[in-house]
């Protein structure tokens, strides 16, 4: 369970990016966040991993209020939570099995069992078949699952796209939001940025809606609302 209270974000320059956020989002649940460019989408979900943090208000997810933990608990609060960005972030020099192994937390599994989890994500993503390639031997699409099996190998309780499908052609988004709702259905949240009327207008959600840093619209099952 996620919740935020009036939470704002003004960054070092002076520009506040989100002015009083109430949310509350309950385990598996899926998702989108839209509204203009710069509105606060990004900021609101770089908020759930702290990689922002409130300049006021608090973010509870699962109890930790993330606005008060230490440095030092961070990696932990990461560990339940697979991010997917818009340019995949994908490691060139590593193949694929090797981008998804090293996000993986290894500390007390057998050489077996961390094969067995590579493995079933990728064929979950299916590419178990380049599991050898490298992430430049992959069209984007790919690279996309890649990315995805890599948030999702830890079995995250949540997990937060920022634009999965921006640098994507609308058959290969159509691919990607089936993994998507693939990982949903097994129980993992997902809150998920996005500027896709078409998805959003598809693939039916919860829709909150954010303008000049607050929320304007939270409909179950809800619009895109803007022109594309
Ligand atoms: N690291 C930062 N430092 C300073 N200002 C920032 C930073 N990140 C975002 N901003 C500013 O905060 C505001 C909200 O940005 P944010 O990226 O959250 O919007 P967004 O809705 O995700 O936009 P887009 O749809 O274009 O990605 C913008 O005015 C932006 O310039």
């Amino acid at each position: 369970m996620i919740e935020l209270r009036d939470v704002r974000k003004t960054y070092h320059n002076g520009v506040t990016a989100l002015q009083g956020i109430d949310v509350n989002i309950q385990q598996g649940e899926f998702v989108y966040v839209v509204g203009p460019s710069g509105a606060g989408k990004s900021t609101f979900i770089r908020l759930m991993y702290r990689e922002v943090k409130p300049s006021s208000g608090d973010v509870v997810i699962n109890g930790h209020n993330l606005a008060e933990i230490k440095e030092k608990e961070i990696p932990h609060l990461r560990r339940g939570i697979g991010v997917v960005y818009q340019d995949f972030k994908l490691l060139p020099s590593l193949t694929v099995y090797e981008n998804v192994s090293f996000a993986l937390e290894v500390i007390e599994d057998s050489p077996k069992k961390i094969r067995r989890k590579v493995m079933d994500v990728l064929d979950l993503v299916n590419l178990k078949n380049k599991a050898r390639f490298k992430p430049d031997e992959l069209s984007g699409g790919e690279q996309q699952r890649v990315s995805i099996a890599r948030a999702i190998v830890n079995n995250p309780h949540l997990m937060i796209a920022d634009e999965p499908t921006g640098n994507l052609d609308p058959d290969t988004s159509w691919e990607i939001m089936k993994i998507f709702e693939e990982v949903n259905a097994r129980g993992t949240t997902v809150i998920m940025a996005t500027h896709s009327k078409d998805i959003v207008n598809t693939l039916k959600k919860r829709v909150i809606a954010i303008e000049h840093g607050r929320v304007v619209r939270d409909e179950q099952r809800g619009d895109y609302g803007y022109e594309s």
